[in-house]
Parts: structure tokens; sequence; C-alpha cells
């Protein structure tokens, strides 16, 4: 049986007025990448800095290979990969003395330069550079070098790619799927869907401190099963008719007469017939992905 790596217990920290985080229960198996999202200040922060031993909970508890975060929260540094939400750097010279440094104190051994060089390139760095006057991307892609290379079992990445171009996202995305494929763990926030999707294997929606929705293997597959068929009819009669067919209606415009149907992959063969039997005008065709099934959930957070 695969081991759960992170186990929340009931974890709580109360800020007071409804912030924090409350009564979080959850199990992340080994090998697991497992997103979080959520509006600003839903709480995501605050259970990372919970689980790095940072702060303290106020209830609850929360293990990492076994170890109580709170209790045995140095030990737990030694072996956990951490990219923060806020990046602040100590005062080194150039971004590679840092690495450098990092390096020493977790005791590397030589064979991870090669590593630290692989991510560097890979990542574009120009390690040369004044650690403190690097822009906020850079600094970014340093962070995530510290992160990636070491021989953590597990990541714990808080809005890892902010300030990442959109190259250097798809770069990120294979590093998780490469660290996926070593069997580490990995739990990280964003705001990003479209580096959520190719990479987690299940996706908690935050909401004022709280689990509101979990997305499992399931539900996700599931999703990726559906499209959004958007269709413009040349007549009212024809409006109508797809208005009140038996296919699933997201959406309509009246004065357009646009109608929008979420169509599960089995049921493409159905809506082509029903096609046939209307005038169409348009269509265009949408997968769904995770922005339309949190759309309803960001917008009432
Ligand atoms: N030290 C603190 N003292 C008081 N309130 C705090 C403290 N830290 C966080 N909060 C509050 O707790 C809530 C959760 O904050 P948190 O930083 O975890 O949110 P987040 O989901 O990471 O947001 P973002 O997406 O903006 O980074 C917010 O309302 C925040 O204002």
């Amino acid at each position: 049986m695969v081991k759960n790596m992170i186990v929340i217990d009931n974890l709580t920290k109360d800020y007071g007025s409804g912030r924090g985080v409350f009564n979080m229960d959850l199990q992340i198996k080994q090998g697991e990448v497992f997103g979080l999202v959520g509006v600003n200040g839903a709480g995501k922060t605050t259970t990372f800095r919970m689980l790095m031993g940072f702060i303290k909970a106020n209830n609850g508890n929360a293990q990492i290979d076994g170890f109580d975060v709170w209790k045995n929260a140095s030990t737990i540094k030694n072996y956990v990969g951490y990219v923060p939400g806020e990046i602040a750097f100590p005062d080194t010279r150039s971004g590679q003395t840092f690495l450098k440094l990092q390096l020493d104190l977790l005791h590397q051994k030589a064979h991870e330069n090669q590593k630290v060089n692989d991510l560097i390139q890979k990542l574009k760095i120009d390690t040369t550079a004044d650690i403190k006057r690097m822009s906020k991307g850079m600094k970014q892609k340093v962070a995530l070098v510290c992160a990636f290379m070491t021989d953590a079992k597990i990541l714990l990445l808080d809005e890892p790619t902010t300030g990442l171009d959109p190259v250097m996202r798809d770069v990120f995305i294979n590093l998780v799927k490469d660290a996926k494929s070593q069997q580490k763990t990995i739990l990280m926030s964003s705001h990003m869907f479209n580096e959520l999707e190719p990479t987690c294997d299940r996706i908690a929606f935050l909401k004022r401190g709280k689990i509101f929705d979990l997305l499992d293997q399931k539900k996700m597959d599931n999703l990726r099963l559906h499209q959004e068929f958007k269709i413009e009819l040349e007549d009212e009669k024809s409006y109508q008719r797809l208005l009140k067919s038996n296919f699933k209606v997201s959406g309509y415009d009246n004065n357009k007469k646009i109608v929008k149907l979420t169509i599960h992959e089995k049921e493409d063969r159905n809506l082509i017939q029903e096609l046939g039997m209307v005038n169409v005008k348009e269509v265009s065709i949408k997968r769904m992905g995770l922005d339309d099934y949190f759309a309803e959930e960001l917008v009432t957070a």
C-alpha cells in the first residue's frame, strides 16, 4: 500500500474574524502531486507555514513522513524542498554563492552540483548576478533551484511560478513531472490552472480557510472528457429546439440565439445528429478545464 507522506488532521490556525485555516483534514500519498487553489487570503500560505513548522497551529496537528511538523520542525526542514510564497534571500553576493551556501548547509554530495547546473541551465539563470538585484522572476527561479536540487522526498511549493514567464512555466511543469516520476510527493498552491491541470493528481479548493471542494482523479478525468459547444442558430425555432434538448445547457443568449452545451465525449454522436435537425450558423468547441470547474466558486469565494 502506498504510504501517506503528508497527513493533516483537524489543523487550525485562527487569526480571528474568520481569517486563517480551520479544521483542515488531508492525506497526501507518496508520489502524489496535490494542488491547493483559492482566492487571495483563502489560507494557502498559512497551511504551508504550519507544515514547515514556522507557525504553531491552535488546534489539530500534521505529520510529514511520520514526523510532527511542530515538534520535529528542524528534522523536517532538512528533507523538505520548500518554495515560500514571499521570497527574501539573505544578503549574499551572487546567486552562485547563495546556491553553494545552500548545498553546504544541506551537506549535499558532489554529484548534486551537476543537478544544480542542470537546473540553472533549464531555468536560464544568470547566477553571477547580485541576488538582491535580481528581478522577481529570477529570484523565483533561484528559489526553485533550491527546492528541486536536493534529494528531498517532499516538495512544498507556495505559488512557485509567481513572476515566471510562460516558457519558464512550461519548464516548471516538466520539473514537477520529473519529480513525480521519482516518487516525490508535492503539495503546491497556484492561481494558474494551466500549470495545475497537467501536473496535479488531486486539487483542493480552499475557501475562507476550509477545504470547500476536492477534485479527485475521477472528477479530473471526467472533466477532461467534457467539451463546451457554443452554437449560434439561424432562427428562433432552431434556438428553442436546442435549448429544450436533453443536453446540459451551460449558457444561452436569447438575442444572439446562442446555446452553450456541455457534452461528454460519448454524447458527441447524439449532438451531431441533433445539429443536423436545426439550422446552425456557427459552432465553436472548447475543452472543459479547471477554470470552468472552479469558475463559480472563484466568483462566490
Ligand atoms: N500573521 C497573521 N496575522 C493575522 N492574520 C493573518 C496572518 N497571516 C495571515 N493572516 C490572514 O489569514 C488569512 C489567510 O492568509 P494566507 O496568507 O494564508 O492566504 P493565501 O491563501 O495564501 O492568500 P494569497 O493567495 O493572497 O497568497 C488572510 O485573511 C490573512 O490576512
